[in-house]
């Protein structure tokens, strides 16, 4: 009687998988050592899969059956011509013959269509390293892969029968069908290569070995057993004893009977028959213990990258890594934790983090990656944990795990380790520190905003860039303060080039005098400055902002005061008549003490809004605290250098104005006030902040540029242009080849764009008045555009 599914269901790939399939057989002929590595992580994934079911269903696994991958070759060695095999079995959670389907004949990975994507256009052999792929591996040395499974009894089906997939490297199909051996496997899948004539050397011992040992002696903490049929010489036991000494030669070396007689006894060499035998050995090829639960001094660098990229699948090497034991709540625990070479790409986009890689197990065994949202805080939820615990309780569900202080203690304690860590790199392997740096600058950002217990700790990790040096610390800043200098200089204008903050008014005087001033460009950097208000005992001072000091200027100050007064003076009528001008603009004209080359600057207040802050305000939500955010917005000053031969051209303007408003030429006062609106409004533009109204402002511009041209400033563009046509009736007519042209032969150009509605009619009768035959006229020359 046949058994049901007995008969061969013969499936087609589904195209993305017969196109990943292509791939791999044809272009990772290079990397084909990697099928091993794929092949037992997959297997570890399917008894970690068990042992969390188990823990559940108590019921559904036999204690006693062992958890465990088994390797085994199967060869002939007197007939090269027999085709070898390598067999991969675990004792995980199998396949019924629907996941073989679903899981082994359809694309369910997620990173599989952006590899697809890249393998396209790139050399496939070089991606191998980023991505992995998996189960289809296989055909990279099987032409055949044979996959038996049988999964776990369930409720509706207590008694799972073993099916078989098989598929061969040359077809874009498969069969599922039952294993007509039986049950041969108690739960779990077996994988039985037929290797390729050209990868024999996968069933030999040697390499097998060399390649446990080398990729996956870390994939997995359950026992990988090899198979192995060894040679052994072994004495033929049947003979007859020949272990008396053979012919004693008696040689008399003196007659004489004072001497002793000596005899020599010489051994002939015993030819004993030996003859080889096969005998069978499951080796362990994993036995050290895992890495973590060893002493770090035994550990090579070598063997925690490898850990790593087992681990995390992740090819790129950590930039560090630490590794330690500690106690939580009365419970030992042993960890590693790895800072990977890249911040995950969509880390700044995602908000609550939901860190998943913290593999948490339990006397060896793993438990859950998932330990919920707040495992660890926002800044750091990208790292890389493998933590054993001593002895929790082996069923703890994830929820009881969260609520317990076992986690709130390990979570401080990573934290703590990190930034020891990267304090200590910082410290003792600066070159080391900044590769760490180009990655983590903006992690340790947002740590010293989050964390409140360490940001000064996180913050001393920060490293910027200033108008005199790259990369340092607010350390390092301090420590190069000038004499009397009380104030940490900065300048911040969020995603500008550091070229273009180097340009900017503010820094013209500080530059100049060989101050050092930081560059923020960054959205967390004038946030955080708010936030840790002093460092060293110097205080952050915007230098956008009013307050400024240098710190010297009591060597001088009687004199400063004079020189100041003097000018003040000097400059009061344009002062006087700056301030009625800039109404509503600023609230206050001032002579600067700040600038040395350009004409004037909008200063923010010290409670004001730097151009900067108003830029963020403004990308994150228009309306946070709307009226406060008004008021801020208007405390700023306009600064006028009284060097600057443009203000001094205007004052002798403003001086040169009768006194008498009635007096006063009213086209050379609108002249003036034009000036002084372009003046104002691009020393907005130079301070960072916004005009008002950018069209009037280029309408200013243009009045300007027409008196240096001497072009009248009333004449008006010629606004005739041809309207649109009547609405069209009717059924729309197909386009023929005809090329699409923007603008008709012989119509108008530039000036067209954007003019007034003229009726179509009249325009018509017009250009028909004037003689116009157009459109037809194909033979004129375009218009330029
Ligand atoms: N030995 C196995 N036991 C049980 N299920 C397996 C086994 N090997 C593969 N599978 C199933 O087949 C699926 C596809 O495997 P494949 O190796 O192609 O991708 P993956 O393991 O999900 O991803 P990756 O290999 O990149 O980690 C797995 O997700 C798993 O469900």
């Amino acid at each position: 009687q046949e058994a049901e599914g007995a008969t061969p269901e013969k499936l087609e790939f589904q195209s993305d998988v017969a196109r990943l399939r292509k791939i791999v057989i044809n272009s990772l002929y290079s990397h084909r050592d990697v099928f091993l590595r794929e092949l037992i992580s997959n297997a570890n994934d399917a008894i970690e899969k068990l042992r969390l079911t188990a823990l559940k269903d108590k019921s559904l696994v036999d204690p006693d059956k062992p958890l465990n991958i088994t390797l085994k070759m199967v060869k002939d060695e007197e007939d090269e011509s027999v085709q070898r095999k390598l067999i991969i079995t675990d004792t995980g959670i199998g396949m019924a013959p629907e996941e073989l389907k679903a899981n082994l004949g359809t694309l369910a990975k997620s990173g599989t269509s952006e590899f697809l994507a890249k393998a396209d256009g790139e050399n496939a052999g070089n991606l191998i390293g980023q991505f992995g792929v998996g189960f289809y591996s296989s055909f990279l040395v099987a032409s055949h892969v044979y996959v038996a499974s049988r999964s776990l009894p369930t409720a509706e089906n207590p008694n799972p029968v073993q099916h078989v997939f098989s598929s061969d490297a040359e077809e874009g199909s498969f069969e599922v069908y039952l294993d007509p051996r039986g049950n041969t496997l108690e739960h779990g899948t077996e994988i039985t290569l037929i290797l390729k004539k050209d990868a024999k050397e996968y069933a030999e011992s040697a390499t097998i070995q060399n390649l446990v040992e080398k990729h996956s002696a870390f994939s997995t903490t359950f026992p990988i057993f090899l198979f192995d049929r060894l040679k052994e010489e072994v004495p033929v036991e049947d003979e007859e004893d020949e272990s008396a000494p053979a012919d004693a030669e008696k040689k008399t070396e003196s007659e004489d009977d004072d001497d002793a007689i000596i005899e020599d006894v010489t051994e002939k060499p015993k030819e004993k028959k030996m003859k080889t035998i096969l005998t069978d050995h499951w080796m362990r090829l994993n036995e050290q213990p895992p890495l973590w639960q060893r002493d770090p001094k035994s550990v090579t660098d070598q063997e925690y990258k490898d850990l790593y990229k087992a681990t995390f699948h992740d090819y790129s090497e950590p930039l560090a890594w630490y590794h330690f034991s500690g106690d939580a709540m009365g419970t030992a625990f042993k960890a590693i934790f790895y800072v990977p070479s890249h911040v995950p790409a969509d880390f700044w986009n995602s908000g609550t983090p939901s860190p998943k890689d913290i593999r948490l197990l339990v006397k060896r065994v793993f438990i859950t990656n998932d330990l919920g949202e707040d495992a660890l805080p926002k800044w750091i939820s990208w790292i890389k944990i493998i933590v054993d615990a001593d002895d929790l309780p082996l069923n703890v569900s994830r929820e009881t795990l969260q609520n317990t202080r076992f986690l709130r203690q390990l979570k401080n304690a990573i934290m703590k380790r990190f930034i020891q860590l990267m304090t200590k790199i910082a410290e003792e392997e600066p070159e080391r520190f900044t590769k760490i740096n180009e990655q983590y600058n903006p992690i340790f950002k947002l740590g010293a905003l989050e964390d409140e217990k360490d940001s000064t700790k996180l913050a001393a990790l920060i490293r910027y860039d200033t108008n005199t040096r790259d990369k340092i610390s607010l350390e390092e800043y301090v420590s190069n303060r000038k004499k009397g200098q009380k104030q940490i200089f900065y300048l911040a204008g969020m995603g500008q080039r550091k070229d273009d903050l180097l340009k900017s008014v503010f820094l013209e005087r500080l530059t100049a005098r060989g101050y050092e001033v930081l560059l923020f460009n960054e959205p967390l950097d004038e946030i955080l400055v708010n936030k840790l208000r002093k460092w060293g005992g110097m205080k952050f001072q915007d230098s956008a902002k009013s307050g400024l000091k240098f710190g010297d200027e009591e060597e001088d100050e009687e004199e400063e005061k004079e020189r100041q007064k003097v000018l003040e003076e000097q400059y009061k009528p344009l002062l006087d008549w700056l301030t009625t001008q800039t109404k509503g603009i600023v609230a206050d004209v001032k002579v600067s003490q700040r600038l040395v080359t350009s004409p004037c600057a909008i200063v923010a207040h010290q409670q004001g809004m730097s151009a900067n802050m108003e830029r963020l305000m403004k990308a994150q939500t228009q309306k946070t605290n709307a009226p406060q955010a008004e008021w801020a917005k208007g405390l700023k000053t306009l600064e006028i250098n009284p060097k600057s031969p443009l203000i001094e051209g205007l004052l002798r303007r403003v001086e040169n104005l009768p006194a008498e408003e009635a007096d006063q030429d009213a086209e050379v006062v609108d002249e003036m006030k034009e000036v002084a609106a372009i003046l104002i409004d691009s020393a907005l533009v130079r301070s960072g902040f916004e005009v008002a109204d950018p069209n009037i402002f280029f309408t200013r511009i243009d009045h300007v540029l027409r008196r240096s041209l001497g072009v009248s400033e009333k004449l008006e563009a010629d606004k005739n242009v041809k309207p649109a046509p009547p609405v069209e009736t009717g059924p729309l007519k197909e386009d023929d080849d005809e090329p699409d042209l923007l603008v008709q032969p012989g119509m108008g150009g530039m000036g067209d764009i954007g003019a007034d509605f003229v009726d179509w009619k009249d325009f018509k009768a017009k250009r028909e008045a004037e003689g116009s035959s157009e459109p037809e006229d194909s033979a004129r020359p375009h218009d330029e555009l």
